[in-house]
Formats: C-alpha cells, sequence, structure tokens
C-alpha cells in the first residue's frame, strides 16, 4: 500500500513537473516566434496581422493568389508585407512600384530567395539553373551564354524564324486533319511550342503522335500542379518538412520523372556527340564543359546542364502554349476582332506566302491583337518570386535584404491608373489614333529588369508567326452545341483557360 502511495505521489509530482515544463516550452516558443516575426525596421510596409508559427499565409489564397493580392492592396495600399511562416515577404502592386523596383532599382531587386522545394531534382547551391539561381557570378554567367548560344542558333534571325514556321505548318496539318470537327487545341498547340523549345535544347522535334512525347507534356502539366497550393509554400519556408527522407519523390512525382526524362535525352545525345560539330544548345554546353576547372568554378557541370534544360523546358513551352490558347479563345468570342486581323493577313501577306517577321512592321492591328492577348490573358499574374540583394527604399518603405518580393504583374498589366478598358479585350490599347502601333510602359508581361525573361524574343517570335499562320489558314469559331468559353482563368503558376472546343474552318 505504501509503495502504491509512494509512487502516486512520485507520478503525480513528474506529471506537474512535465506540466510546467509544457507551459515552460509553449511559452518559449511563442516568444521565439514572436521575435522572428517581430519587426525592428521603421517605415517596413504595412500588411496583415501575423499569426504565431504561420504569420499571414491564411490571408492569402495559393490557388488564386492575383486575387488575394488585389483585396490586399485596397486594404494596405500598393506595397505592403505578408509572413510565410518566419519568412518576410513585401508584394509590390501597380505599374509605378513595380517599375521602380525591377527597373530603377534593378540590382537592389534581382536576387531569388533559394526554394528547397526542389533540391530533390538536383537544385542546390553549386547548382541552380538560370531560373531559380541566386543573383550572383554563376547566375550571370549561364545567362549570358544561354543568351548567346540562341542568337548563334538563329534566334532573331532566319534560321530558327524558318524553324518555327516550318512547325506552325505542322501545327496547320493537324488543325486540316479534324475536318471541321470540334476539338480542344491544347494538346497540338503545346506540341508546336515544346518542339521549338526541343529544337534548340536537343536538335530534334517530335512527331505529335510520339508516345514519348506525350508522356514528357503531361509529367510537365502536372509539375506546375505540384507547385501550385499552400503546401509547396509551406514546405518552401520549413525546409526540415521537405527534407524528410522520400517525402519530396512522393509529394512532387511528376517533377521527379520529368527530369529523369530530361537525363534521358542528355544520356541520348551526349552518345552522339561530337566537339567538332555544335548541333544545338546541349552540345554549346557540352563543349564549354570541357574546358575544365575555371569553366566547372562558372557553372558548367552535368548538373546544371540538365537543370538549364528543364530551365528552358519549363519556362519556354507552357507561357507561349497558354498565350496561344488565350489567342484562339479570344478570336472565338469576338469574331470581328478576328476579322479584322485576317483582313490585314490577307492585304500584307496573302493567302499562300509564309509569314515572315518582316511582315510585322506593316501589321499594327494584328500585333496590337497579339499585345492585347498577352496583357488581358495575363497569363503569369505573380511574376516569378525575386529576392532583395540588399537593404533598399522604395516609395519612402524600407526593405531589408534578403525580403522575399512579390512583383503583382497582373497588377500592373490590368491597372485602372494606365490602362483605358483595364478589364476588357480592346487591342486598340496598343494602337495609336492613325491606327499605328505603340506599346504603353506598362506591358509588362515579361517582367523587367535584370531578370526579365531570357526567352522574350524567342516568344515574340512564336506568338506572331503561330498566331497570323492560323489565323492565314483558318477561321475559328465556336461549335454550336458548346457554351460560351468562361474568360477567366485557371491559376497553376499560369493562368491558363479552362478547357475549351473550337473548330477550325479552312479558309
Ligand atoms: C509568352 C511567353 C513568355 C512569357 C509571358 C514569359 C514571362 C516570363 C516572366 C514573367 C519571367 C520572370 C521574370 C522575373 O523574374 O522578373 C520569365 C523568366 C524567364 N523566362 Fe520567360 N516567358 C515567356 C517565354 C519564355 C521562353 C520561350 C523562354 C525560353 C527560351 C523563357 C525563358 C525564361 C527564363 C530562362 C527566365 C528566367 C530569367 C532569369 O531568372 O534570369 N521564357 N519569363
Amino acid at each position: 500500500m505504501a509503495l502504491f502511495l509512494w509512487l502516486g505521489s512520485q507520478l503525480s509530482s513528474l506529471w506537474s513537473n512535465i506540466s510546467v515544463l509544457g507551459v515552460f516550452l509553449t511559452v518559449f516558443t511563442l516568444l521565439l516566434d514572436f521575435m522572428k516575426r517581430r519587426k525592428k525596421w521603421s517605415h517596413y510596409p504595412p500588411g496583415p496581422v501575423s499569426l504565431p508559427f504561420i504569420g499571414t499565409m491564411l490571408s492569402v489564397d495559393f490557388h488564386n493568389p492575383a486575387h488575394s493580392f488585389k483585396q490586399l492592396q485596397k486594404k494596405f495600399g500598393n506595397i505592403y508585407n505578408l509572413q510565410n511562416c518566419w519568412t518576410n515577404v513585401v508584394v509590390l502592386n501597380g505599374y509605378k512600384a513595380v517599375k521602380e523596383a525591377l527597373v530603377h532599382k534593378s540590382e537592389d531587386f534581382a536576387d531569388r530567395p533559394y526554394l528547397p522545394i526542389y533540391e530533390h531534382l538536383g537544385y542546390g547551391k553549386k547548382s541552380e539553373g538560370i531560373v531559380l539561381a541566386r543573383y550572383g557570378h554563376g547566375w550571370k554567367e549561364l545567362r549570358k551564354f544561354t543568351l548567346s548560344t540562341l542568337r548563334n542558333f538563329g534566334m532573331g534571325k532566319k534560321s530558327l524564324e524558318e524553324r518555327v514556321v516550318e512547325e506552325a505548318g505542322f501545327l496547320c496539318s493537324t488543325f486540316k486533319s479534324k475536318e471541321g470537327h470540334s476539338f480542344n487545341v491544347h494538346a497540338p498547340v503545346n506540341n508546336a511550342v515544346c518542339n521549338v523549345i526541343c529544337t534548340i535544347v536537343f536538335g530534334e522535334r517530335f512527331d505529335y503522335n510520339d508516345e514519348t512525347f506525350h508522356k514528357l507534356l503531361s509529367f510537365f502539366e502536372n509539375f506546375l500542379k505540384e507547385e501550385t497550393g499552400f503546401l509547396p509554400q509551406l514546405l518552401n519556408v520549413v525546409p526540415v518538412l521537405v527534407r524528410i527522407p522520400g517525402l519530396a519523390q512522393k509529394i512532387f512525382q511528376s517533377q521527379k520523372a520529368f527530369m529523369d526524362f530530361i537525363d534521358v535525352l542528355i544520356d541520348k545525345h551526349r552518345e552522339t556527340w561530337n566537339p567538332a560539330y555544335t548541333r544545338d544548345l546541349t552540345d554549346a554546353f557540352l563543349k564549354e564543359m570541357e574546358k575544365g576547372k575555371e569553366a566547372e568554378e562558372n557553372g558548367f557541370h552535368y548538373n546544371n546542364l540538365r537543370l538549364v534544360a528543364a530551365d528552358l523546358f519549363g519556362a519556354g513551352s507552357e507561357t507561349t502554349t497558354t498565350t496561344l490558347r488565350w489567342a484562339l479563345l479570344y478570336m472565338l468570342l469576338h469574331p470581328e476582332i478576328q476579322s479584322k486581323v485576317q483582313a490585314e493577313i490577307d492585304k500584307v501577306i496573302g493567302r499562300e506566302r509564309p509569314p515572315t517577321m518582316k511582315d510585322q512592321v506593316s501589321m499594327p492591328y494584328t500585333n496590337a491583337v497579339i499585345h492585347e492577348v498577352q496583357r488581358y490573358g495575363d497569363i503569369i499574374p505573380v511574376g516569378l518570386p525575386h529576392m532583395t540583394y540588399r537593404d533598399t527604399e522604395l516609395q519612402g518603405f524600407f526593405i531589408p535584404k534578403g525580403t522575399t518580393i512579390i512583383t503583382n504583374l497582373s497588377s500592373v498589366l490590368k491597372d485602372e491608373t494606365v490602362w483605358e478598358k483595364p478589364n476588357e479585350f480592346y487591342p486598340e490599347h496598343f494602337l495609336d489614333v492613325n491606327g499605328q502601333f505603340v506599346k504603353p510602359d506598362a506591358f509588362l508581361p515579361f517582367s523587367a529588369g535584370r531578370r526579365v525573361c531570357l526567352g522574350e524574343q524567342l516568344a515574340r517570335m512564336e506568338l506572331f508567326l503561330f498566331f497570323t499562320t492560323l489565323l492565314q489558314k483558318f477561321t475559328f469559331v465556336l461549335p454550336e452545341d458548346q457554351p460560351r468559353p468562361r474568360e477567366d482563368g485557371h491559376f497553376a503558376l499560369t493562368n491558363s483557360p479552362h478547357p475549351y472546343l473550337l473548330q477550325a474552318v479552312p479558309r
């Protein structure tokens, strides 16, 4: 009995000790969390109340961040702060704030935050590719190399232009094979756009019916879905979670499969490599790698080759495909605009000769329509995350080094202080009173400054050549049995149209 009493008293004292310890730990953790979230700076941008541990993450719908950012802009103004757990985030809204940061203070805002969710793909301190690379020597070297290689392969010159025109021909044949029946343009347009990147990176294109090609494209589509929503955001700011063995591979299966695919293509390529003859970007990269230690230190090693190839696929395919899908959707919704574009094509190019980039200057209306598709389609609404490279100041606010910056491009492309009809499809935004093409400064779908889209020239060439070739050969109509397509988009890093069907009637 005495033993039981003694045990009981020991247990109760242990329990009260545990309780005290628990209370102490809770208070300590809350205090630590409070200290980490406390802003010690004066003139820091305002923002919503930050909750323990999760900060302001509940203030943002990560499936539609542009909408949340717009609501927060109404409350806190053009520059406000958010807190993803303990990561400081500042969101920039409207043309003035975004331009001042990206253009006038370009270097201050040129860094990228480190994103641990990509570690399982081989991304790390010495292998960053271009898109996610921290601002510095390695990024500069790879960006310079990629830009000059693209240029040498004809970016802005005739040979790449010819390849795009040829690909537009294949795309037209696929549309023609539908014989006027309703179909979804997503897959064929994606095939055509991916083939342009494939030609640049691996020197070859795929047949649209190729099984391997279909697999690659479906991995990539899921790749984007996997990095959308609350969970990836959480894993990026609490990296210890993403480093739990096997977890990233499980959550990001398609990303891994996509990367494995890139590895197979590079390995196949290496087998047939001849240093005397550069076929494509992979060959040019392999040649740099041969230059030895210095080249390796500049970032020319195998892992970066995989990441640069993946970057070009990632950044260059979905973006252009989505823009073209919006373009055809707007033609269905605005047949009178489609007719005006076709009239200009008939006048300047005719029905037979393929379009060339030289035609662009003589086609202000078509050019205005393509620009308006990019503005209104708003395909990368919240840009890619930047990070401050040093302490800086913006419109009277202090922003410390290492702050994650969101450049809300949607708020620029639809800035009510700049555009006459921000929420309508209105090609006249890009025409002067004489019907000549003009480009307002707030046209920033490719962003601006040091991290401006590296593929802008290529993308603009693809948009012009694919769009004019398609409208030269077909009139796009809404099938009678189909509802009017939705004009609002679906967000998964890009803002893309909901699936729709059309009929391509040969002209
Ligand atoms: C309509 C098509 C496209 C749009 C709207 C677009 C838009 C963008 C945007 C908004 C960024 C982020 C810039 C920033 O961080 O401020 C970006 C970055 C980038 N884009 Fe594009 N892009 C398009 C096509 C392409 C193509 C075809 C390529 C490839 C050849 C490409 C390669 C890149 C790369 C490599 C970056 C990262 C640049 C860096 O961090 O230095 N893009 N793009």
